[in-house]
């Protein structure tokens, strides 16, 4: 790819976008287009066609959504199925009409049945029931991914679909409500530790499992995968299935291993009380990371080192 080509990163002050940012930087890209949401609502079908007709950027990073953790997505199912649909329909229609050469549209692991085998492979999409914590969420990733795909199949259009696991990173979500679990568990031990609480809750059992990956490795693989040959495509992608990707370190852990690592890193002494009141949500989404593998990518930063450098990031923003 051209170090001058005008790329587009919808989202980009988000914990991926802003991560996009600091690697197409780092790997000379100058041709950068931006709108923050208020200079640009993506749900805006007239705005989001004037803005595509005036930039015609060449290359497009779909990482604006409307994104939380498990009690968001439990709460606010209509703006998470209703703005998800918008943003994504009008951006990837846009960048065809506009002659977009490539275009990587983010979805998530949570698109998988809530019992599939795992690890989750890319064929088991649409093979069973979905979690209904995030099921509006997930049914608005599936049409985009689909979307994708008939883009691609009636147009010759080369969108990639890739679907990250449980993301985090610096400028991540730290709200106690909305955000997802490791910011929560960052906040809520540093804040226990400052106050000397004797106990920390964690939502749930405690016995769910997720998989992590920092943002910085999430932008490396989607910058991968932007550059990445068409012939390497054709040759590696199945041609019977979505255009779909997942990205993952390809390891899980429980969520009370994951908060006692947190309890650990934060330095805190009190103990855990687990809330079964609030919601599991999947039991376990790992997934087969091999295709992303097999097309050249893995991720790098091992989750304590990822743990302590956001919380380092966490103490300097307060
Ligand atoms: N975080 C995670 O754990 C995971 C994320 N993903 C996916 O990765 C992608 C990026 O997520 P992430 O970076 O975490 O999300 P963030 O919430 O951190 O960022 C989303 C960005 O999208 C922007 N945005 C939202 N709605 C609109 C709109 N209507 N018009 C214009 N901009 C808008 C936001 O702007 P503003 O804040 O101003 O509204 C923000 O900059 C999403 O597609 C998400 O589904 C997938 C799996 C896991
Ligand atoms: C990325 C992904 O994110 C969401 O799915 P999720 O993985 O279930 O999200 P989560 O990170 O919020 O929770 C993971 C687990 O952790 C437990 N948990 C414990 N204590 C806290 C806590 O304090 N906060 C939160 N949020 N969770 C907690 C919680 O009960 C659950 O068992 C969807 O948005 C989905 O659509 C999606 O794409």
């Amino acid at each position: 790819m051209d170090k001058n080509a005008k790329i587009y990163i919808a989202g980009h002050r988000g914990l991926v976008g802003s991560a996009l940012i600091r690697a197409l930087t780092k790997q000379g890209y100058l041709n950068l287009v931006t709108r923050t949401h208020a200079e640009l609502d993506l749900t805006d079908q007239v705005a989001v066609k004037d803005f595509f007709a005036a930039e015609k950027p060449e290359y497009v990073l779909l990482a604006a959504a409307k994104v939380g953790g498990i009690h968001a997505n439990n709460t606010y199912p209509a703006e998470f199925i209703h703005e998800n649909l918008a943003i994504q329909t009008n951006v990837i229609h846009q960048s065809y009409v506009n002659g977009v050469k490539r275009l990587l549209f983010l979805g998530s692991s949570c698109i998988y049945p809530r019992d599939c085998p795992q690890p989750i492979k890319e064929e088991y999409l649409l093979t069973g029931p979905l979690e209904p914590t995030n099921r509006p969420y997930a049914l608005a990733k599936i049409a985009g991914i689909e979307m994708c795909w008939s883009y691609n199949r009636q147009y010759g259009t080369q969108y990639l679909a890739v679907m990250p696991t449980n993301l985090y990173g610096p400028g991540d979500n730290y709200d106690l409500q909305n955000s997802h679990v490791l910011p929560a568990l960052i906040r809520k031990f540093h804040e226990a530790k400052l106050a000397n609480n004797p106990t920390v809750t964690v939502w749930g059992s405690g016995t769910p499992r997720r998989e992590l990956l920092h943002s910085d490795d999430m932008a490396e693989a989607c910058l991968h995968f932007l550059q990445i040959s068409p012939q390497t495509l054709q040759e590696k992608l199945p041609t019977n299935q979505p255009p779909l990707i997942n990205i993952g370190c390809g390891e899980d852990l429980t969520i009370f291993e994951l908060a006692q690592k947190v309890e650990t890193i934060v330095g805190y002494q009190g103990e855990i009380v687990l809330d079964s009141t609030k919601p599991d949500g999947t039991m376990r989404k790992l997934l087969d990371v091999s295709l992303a593998k097999n097309l050249g990518w893995q991720a790098r930063l091992p989750l304590e080192t990822g743990i302590h450098s956001v919380y380092q990031q966490y103490l300097s923003s307060l």
